[in-house]
């Protein structure tokens, strides 16, 4: 049995994730969770021939059996960016909603891995790990912060410039998920970009996301790009964990000391998937001097949204 929960799986994202998802053969079952439309959405996918048998939950007091069991638990509830916005400006309310969602998690499936879309992604795990621990269930190595779409967008944005084929062009992108924090490796590619194409390709990156915002212009962010790429890190877990795939990696916001000599405890890095969740955190990649600053201007920013989500737990644990 392979049970993966989508919770927030009534929304932008929600609904095309848990259309890939039913479309992974190694999905059993399929629980949609949101606080509206689940059963319909459930309804509609349900009719696809597919192994996952998918069933509707919806509002708090069936979040319970909709984690029962479940091996993956993935989060994209809350609400997303309008044009002018920072993720951060998202925290009052998502901070709160995952926070909900993560305590269920922690009481009803404490193993599963929890894969967090829900942004600001560089804050929302540590409050998801926090939880965790102060249920006494953390595990570093199962929860995941989901930076997928800025390798996926890298990849694109890469390859237009040196047109190399786009589905073999692989770019590391580190550190986290929201404007500087995003840091792409353009050092790690064979190609040599002049100072104004890595310019260019390194601001495209970090604010691929703004693109987007404001080309939908108020109707939200990245929904369909975004379960691309959830799908994809999904699909990665589970061809790790199921199938015990060896050489399974991707880009991931996880609890590390990759980058703990310079004061963080959360970053993303290539991490190689096990049986148990990560099975190695790659160390910092080496830098060029552009990347040195780049990276330095990441760790700033990630200080500040990692303790905000740590605060954040602590502060509502005392009230
Ligand atoms: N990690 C990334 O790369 C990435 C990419 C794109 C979007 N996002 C983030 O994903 C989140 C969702 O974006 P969207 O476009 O799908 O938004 P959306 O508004 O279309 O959908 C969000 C869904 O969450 C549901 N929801 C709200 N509160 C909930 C709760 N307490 N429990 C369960 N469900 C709840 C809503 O009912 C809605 O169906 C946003 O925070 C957005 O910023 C992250
Ligand atoms: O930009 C956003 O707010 C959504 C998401 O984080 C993205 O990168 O597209």
């Amino acid at each position: 049995m392979v049970k993966v929960a989508v919770l927030g799986a009534a929304g932008g994202i929600g609904q095309p994730l848990s259309l890939l998802l039913k479309a992974n053969p190694l999905v059993t079952e399929l629980a949609l969770f949101d606080i509206v439309n689940t059963p319909g959405v459930a309804a509609d996918l349900s009719h696809i021939n597919t192994p996952a048998k998918v069933t509707g939950y919806i509002g708090d007091e069936q979040l319970g059996d909709a984690l029962k069991g479940a091996h993956v638990v993935v989060i994209p509830a809350g609400v997303p960016r309008k044009p002018g916005m920072t993720r951060d400006d998202l925290f009052n309310i998502n901070a709160g909603i995952v926070k909900n969602l993560a305590t269920g998690a922690a009481k009803h499936c404490p193993k599963a891995f929890v894969a967090v879309i829900s942004n600001p992604v560089n804050s929302t795990v540590p409050i998801v790990a926090e939880v965790f621990k102060q249920h006494g269930v953390f595990d570093p190595k199962r929860i995941f912060g989901v930076t997928t779409l800025d390798i996926v967008r890298a990849a694109t944005f890469v390859s237009e410039i040196t047109g190399a084929d786009v589905a073999s062009t692989n770019v590391p992108v580190i550190g986290g998920h929201s404007g500087a924090t995003i840091l792409p490796i353009l050092s790690s590619l064979s190609h040599s970009f002049t100072d104004a194409q890595r310019d260019a390709l390194v601001q495209r990156i970090q604010y691929g996301g703004d693109e987007v915002v404001k080309a939908k212009n108020g109707a939200g962010s990245a929904t369909l790009s975004m379960a691309y790429a959830g799908a994809r890190f999904v699909s990665a877990l589970l061809d790790a964990s199921v199938l015990k795939k060896a050489g399974v990696k991707e880009c991931t916001y996880i609890k590390t000391d990759v980058a703990a000599a310079d004061g963080v405890e959360y970053f993303s890095t290539v991490v190689e998937l096990g049986v148990d969740g990560v099975a190695v955190a790659h160390p910092l990649p080496s830098f060029s001097e552009h990347e040195k600053k780049l990276y330095a201007a990441a760790i700033a920013e990630l200080k500040v949204n990692i303790q905000k989500g740590i605060d954040f737990v602590a502060k509502s644990a005392a009230l």
